[in-house]
């Protein structure tokens, strides 16, 4: 979501939160009894389904992360269970919120490596597709690589960021980062191309399409292309960005932002399809089936 749009809540968040309330930092108790025995059948159609994806698409940070974290197939999880673990592992702790929450309230979580996730899951009518983050997407897609500690220190070094991104008209471009790593991020591995993002790993067709079609394009990591690269929230993406490791990832960010959003400002926006000559190409994508409609 854009920092300038006005804070909207969305309907079905309303809903699920009806009758509760949560603190000022929108953190809330985990209201684990309002799960009905629907919702728990809804995670585990939805986990049985992308687990059986994930071997040889998933990279193996996340698996082994989803392994040790002993996430219930059959349940929707407990998340001081989860906690115990997080814990252990890199520090991390997960955060009940009511759905999403303001820019500024999600950075300062981060960055005390709070992670929001999203109580309530989805309804059975909408298992494919979801327009906001639900407690699917919030801890199938992102909670496992929080297990990894270069990761842990990456989403946490992000937080820090975004606070301070604020202050330096930098919060666009700094969005633009998280979509195309956090979210929809692909890594290079010995064994092959696999998939990091949050936003992949949550949604059994695009993790299909990611990896296997020939439509997207697939260009190398590089930070100020993808601050200047525009994204698709209501389709798959035209562009994956792809990593070589966390290292990578994690020492690519690391520097001050300050000057770089200073120098870039007034470059203009890359349309989300677009190649350009300097790009890392990996793949130049064919463009089927993209929509004609304008990028965000
Ligand atoms: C910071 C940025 O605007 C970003 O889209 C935030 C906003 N609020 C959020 N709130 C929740 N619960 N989860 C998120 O991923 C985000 N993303
Ligand atoms: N180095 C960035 C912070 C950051 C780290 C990692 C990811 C994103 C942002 C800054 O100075 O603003
Ligand atoms: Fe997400």
């Amino acid at each position: 979501m854009n920092q300038a749009e006005e804070f909207v809540v969305p309907d079905i968040t309303v809903r699920k939160n009806a009758g509760l309330s949560h603190d000022t930092d929108y953190t809330m108790p985990q209201p684990l009894d309002r799960y009905t025995a629907a919702d728990h059948a809804t995670w585990a159609t939805l986990y049985a389904r992308q687990v059986a994806l994930l071997p040889g698409r998933a990279c193996d940070e996340y698996l082994d992360g989803i392994a040790a974290l002993e996430v219930s197939p059959q349940r929707i999880p407990d998340f001081a269970e989860l906690n115990r673990h997080l814990m252990a592992a890199t520090g991390w702790q997960l955060v009940a919120v009511p759905g999403l929450i303001p820019g500024d309230v999600f950075f300062e979580h981060l960055a005390h490596r709070r992670f929001p996730v999203t109580w309530w899951i989805r309804e059975p009518d909408s298992l494919d597709y979801l327009p906001e983050p639900d407690i699917f997407h919030d801890l199938f897609g992102h909670v496992p690589l929080l297990m990894n500690p270069v990761f842990a220190d990456y989403v946490q070094a992000y937080g820090k960021g975004g606070v301070k991104a604020d202050s330096l008209g930098g919060l666009d471009m700094l969005a633009r980062l998280y979509w195309f790593t956090v979210e929809f991020g692909l890594i290079n591995t010995p064994k092959g191309l696999r998939i990091y993002g949050a936003g992949i790993l949550s949604s059994s067709s695009e993790s299909h399409y990611s990896l296997e079609s020939d439509s997207p394009n697939r260009l190398g990591f590089d930070l100020m292309r993808i601050m200047k690269t525009r994204y698709r929230y209501d389709s798959f993406q035209k562009t994956y960005f792809v990593i070589d490791s966390f290292e990578q990832l994690f020492k690519a960010t690391e520097p001050d932002f300050a000057p770089l959003y200073a120098a870039i400002a007034d470059r203009p926006d890359i349309p989300a399809g677009d190649i350009l000559p300097g790009d890392k190409v990996l793949h130049q994508g064919t463009q089927e089936g993209w929509p004609d409609t304008e990028d965000a």
